[in-house]
């Protein structure tokens, strides 16, 4: 099958997953609300390619094409959609039925949410067999093996082409069942709220408690520093997700992680979060 995909919201992971289709030669039509974060996707695309490349993670020549656009209606003829805008339920669902309304039956709507069970979202699409998610790892042209969430009204034609899907984009799928946070969001999300919780009562730094996973539990990365990557702001958002819909105040967010967001120090993305980073990306 030729794929051509939309990816909506061009932020940390919807540009990341644009880099890895084009970079796979399957043309991407990138949407997002405003011009000026398309300009800065278009270049951080620019940039990730390079560097996927240069660590030989993509193939070194033949990209597809890259639009980017305001307007849904550009993705009327695209085989499958990968929804990545920002972690706020009431926002997925409005965008997920204004999706649904565009493409063909039986294109395949995918979201990359982290925490937000398929089938509370298949209320908000036109045709619920359609919907599945898919849990990209950030970041998603670095890392291959990816979450695959099948909801209960996810049909059979649809894990088939997003198996397919996987294939062109050369990534290993691991088909979880659906409800809040899936597998890795709802161990790696209350890991990271228990780990800014310690930072707050003082009873260890930021680089102790990062150290200790990485020395002692051989982590790649520790779970602040995982959080600075990932986005302090949607991490919060994460886990007000998996908070209202379990109860468990394990997920309710710190007053710390609270406080940075309120600050405005989202992590790698603005610069500071447990960590400087040398400015915003
Ligand atoms: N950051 C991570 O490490 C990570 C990893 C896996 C999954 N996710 C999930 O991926 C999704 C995106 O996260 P992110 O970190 O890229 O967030 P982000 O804040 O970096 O980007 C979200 C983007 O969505 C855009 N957006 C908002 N409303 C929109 C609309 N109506 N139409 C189109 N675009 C719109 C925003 O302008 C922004 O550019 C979230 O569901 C998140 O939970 C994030």
């Amino acid at each position: 099958m030729n794929h051509r995909i939309g990816v909506l919201g061009a932020g940390v992971m919807g540009a990341a997953i644009a880099t890895l289709a084009i970079g796979h030669g399957v043309p991407v039509v990138l949407v997002d609300v405003d011009e000026d974060t398309l300009a800065k996707a278009r270049k951080e695309v620019r940039q990730q390619l390079k560097l996927a490349r240069l660590m030989g993670k993509l193939p070194r020549t033949g990209e597809a094409e890259l639009v980017t656009t305001t307007d849904y209606a550009d993705l009327a003829d695209v085989t499958s959609v990968i929804e990545a805008v920002t972690e706020k339920p009431e926002l997925k669902a409005k965008v997920l039925a204004e999706v649904s309304g565009v493409v063909r039956p039986g294109t395949v709507i995918v979201s990359n949410t982290s925490a937000i069970p398929v089938d509370e979202m298949a209320d908000s699409v036109a045709r619920p067999e359609d919907l599945c998610a898919i849990h990209f790892m950030n970041p998603p042209y670095l890392i291959r093996a990816v979450e695959v969430i099948r909801g209960p009204r996810t049909g059979d034609e649809t894990m088939s082409r997003v198996t397919d899907l996987l294939a062109a984009l050369d990534r290993d799928g691991v088909v979880v069942g659906d409800g809040p946070g899936f597998v890795i969001n709802r161990i790696l999300q209350r890991s990271i709220n228990e780990a800014a919780r310690i930072v707050e009562e003082g009873r260890a730094t930021p680089e102790a408690v990062d150290a200790a996973f990485e020395g002692c539990l051989g982590h790649r990365t520790g779970p602040l520093a995982t959080a600075d990557l990932i986005g302090l702001d949607n991490v919060v958002d994460s886990l007000r997700v998996l908070h209202d819909r379990t109860g468990d105040r394990g997920y309710e967010p710190c007053d710390l992680l609270v406080a940075k967001v309120a600050a405005g120090d989202f992590g790698r993305k603005t610069g500071r979060g447990f960590y400087e980073h040398g400015g915003a990306l």
